[in-house]
């Protein structure tokens, strides 16, 4: 199954975060890197004034797993980068959430699939669009026509940042 994963970090380190992120959601089996999308630089969304942008980008991946054992694998590599959950859409060293699973759907609380807000996210769907897109949100349509219709402003590509396949 195809397994669309978003990475996004505001404070620290934030691109050796993501890089970090993506070595060690892999260092496990049953999750197979297919391809990372480029580096984003994005105002932040909701949550509280003056907080920094972030930095986002997407991975797509093959699974095997269950959504709910890749979102505690995320929600693991999340904890070891010493995310520390206080406010809703708040300041986080890293935040993995998981976009789509396959076709699944569900409206579970604990793991909403797909990701209930990725359709009209500009900081999911323009790095999405350049790694995948061919990306279908189930429910919702094609990543390339959902772009159309958010505000591509406050996502500006870091040519300068890449990140590498896992190690
Ligand atoms: N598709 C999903 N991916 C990741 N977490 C999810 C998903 N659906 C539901 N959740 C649940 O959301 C809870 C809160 O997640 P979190 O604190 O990361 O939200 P957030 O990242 O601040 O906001 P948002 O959900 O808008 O991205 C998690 O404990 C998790 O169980
Ligand atoms: N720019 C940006 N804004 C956000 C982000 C994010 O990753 N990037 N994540 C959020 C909660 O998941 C809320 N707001």
């Amino acid at each position: 199954m195809k397994v669309v994963l978003s990475l996004g970090s505001n404070l620290g380190h934030r691109f050796q975060t993501l890089q970090g992120a993506v070595d060690t959601l892999f260092d496990a089996p049953g999750l197979e890197f297919v391809k990372a999308s480029p580096v984003y630089e994005t105002d932040p969304v909701g949550g509280p004034e003056g907080q920094r942008p972030f930095l986002n980008a997407i991975v797509v991946a093959e699974t095997t797993l269950a959504p709910r054992t890749l979102l505690e694998r995320a929600q693991g590599v999340e904890n070891a980068f010493g995310r520390v959950r206080e406010e809703r859409w708040g300041p986080r060293t890293l935040d993995i959430d998981l976009i789509v699973v396959g076709e699944q759907v569900s409206d579970d609380p604990d793991l909403t699939l797909p990701h209930p807000r990725a359709h009209e996210r500009a900081f999911v769907l323009v790095p999405w669009s350049k790694a995948d897109p061919e990306g279908v949100v189930p429910g919702h349509g094609r990543v390339a026509e959902l772009l159309e219709a958010v505000e591509e402003q406050g996502v500006r590509l870091r040519d300068d940042l890449k990140l590498q396949r896992p190690d």
